[in-house]
């Protein structure tokens, strides 16, 4: 079953089309990286999803059940993360997430439970310092907590990378791949790196439409096509590389980067294979010889160019 369905959903600010009719579901379970360019419509669409903003057209459904305007029902599966959460400052982690809990009328021994359960997974079971102390990263980290609170089947985290170092974006990584099966996530983001690291599906949002979706590892095996890639040390090596007769021959999958000869093929095994041998046969040494595999990140640099 798809945790989200959604169905030609359309959304104009005024006359400018945001949203252009997409469509595209995520499976239960699964971690789906919603992509797009600054401004593209991602927060838009979570928006709409969590029912706070009204469509224009199309149909929305969470765990089967479909999404109205101004109606918070379906909302009672779904766990979100804003792009910059709010806390109040005065309090410690373990107050914040009470407040929460009580606020939704949880069970007062359940919650208790909850509440250490989910600072241990966020790393913050020790820390007993006010909130307003805290690092990005930590309050993203207590943001997860938060959303979580209610076992959401859904949690959808809005950019929850994108303002973090290296360390706390791995910190995040980590807790979404910590909750993967128990709940469906879907994280909206530009850094492809992190997708490639979590993802199992995407959508790729352009001009309004899904310029590209599906499963991540499907997706770059549907476009392979590995890139061999020449560092010279000399000019003198490049040129000279530059004229080996087979080179000419491929002239048209041959891009120049300074000193880096960069080759596309299909059948890259056989290219290098000439490449390694006419290197040798002319007494060249290249800096580094390497082949490079499709990235997600190619994928993305050529739904959007
Ligand atoms: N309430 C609004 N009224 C008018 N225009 C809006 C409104 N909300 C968003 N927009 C416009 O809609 C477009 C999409 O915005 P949105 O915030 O959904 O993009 P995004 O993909 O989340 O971008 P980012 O990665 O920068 O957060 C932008 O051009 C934005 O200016």
């Amino acid at each position: 079953m798809d945790s989200l369905i959604i169905e030609n959903l359309s959304k104009s600010f005024g006359s400018n089309r945001i949203i252009d009719s997409i469509s595209f579901s995520v499976p239960q379970g699964s971690i789906f990286g919603f992509l797009g360019e600054n401004g593209a419509g991602k927060t838009t669409t979570m928006k709409m999803i969590l029912g706070l903003l009204k469509k224009d057209d199309g149909i929305i459904k969470v765990c089967g059940e479909e999404v109205y305007y101004g109606e918070t029902k379906t909302n009672r599966f779904i766990g979100y993360l804003p792009d910059v959460p709010a806390f109040y400052g005065y309090m410690k982690p373990i107050e914040y997430l009470k407040l929460c809990g009580e606020i939704t009328g949880m069970d007062g021994k359940i919650l208790k439970r909850r509440i250490e359960e989910l600072l241990n997974l966020v790393g913050l079971e020790n820390n007993n310092k006010k909130i307003g102390g805290f690092s990005r990263g930590m309050k993203q980290r207590l943001g997860i907590a938060q959303s979580l609170l209610n076992e959401p089947k859904l949690l959808i985290c809005d950019e929850p990378t994108s303002a973090l170092d290296p360390v706390g974006r791995k910190e995040i990584l980590d807790i979404l791949l910590k909750i993967k099966g128990k709940s469906t996530v879907i994280f909206s983001t530009h850094i492809l790196s992190d997708v490639e690291k979590i993802c199992d599906s995407i959508a790729i949002l352009h001009k309004g439409n899904i310029a590209l979706s599906g499963e991540v590892e499907k997706l770059k095996q549907g476009k392979r096509k590995d890139v061999l890639s020449i560092e010279f040390t000399e000019q003198t090596d490049l040129n000279k590389f530059m004229m080996f007769e087979k080179i000419l021959d491929y002239k048209e999958h041959i891009n120049v980067e300074g000193k880096n000869v960069l080759i596309s093929s299909n059948n890259i095994g056989k290219v290098q294979r000439y490449v390694l041998f006419e290197l040798g046969k002319e007494n060249i040494l290249p800096a580094k010889i390497e082949i490079l595999e499709p990235t997600l990140e190619n994928l993305f640099m050529e739904v959007v160019k």
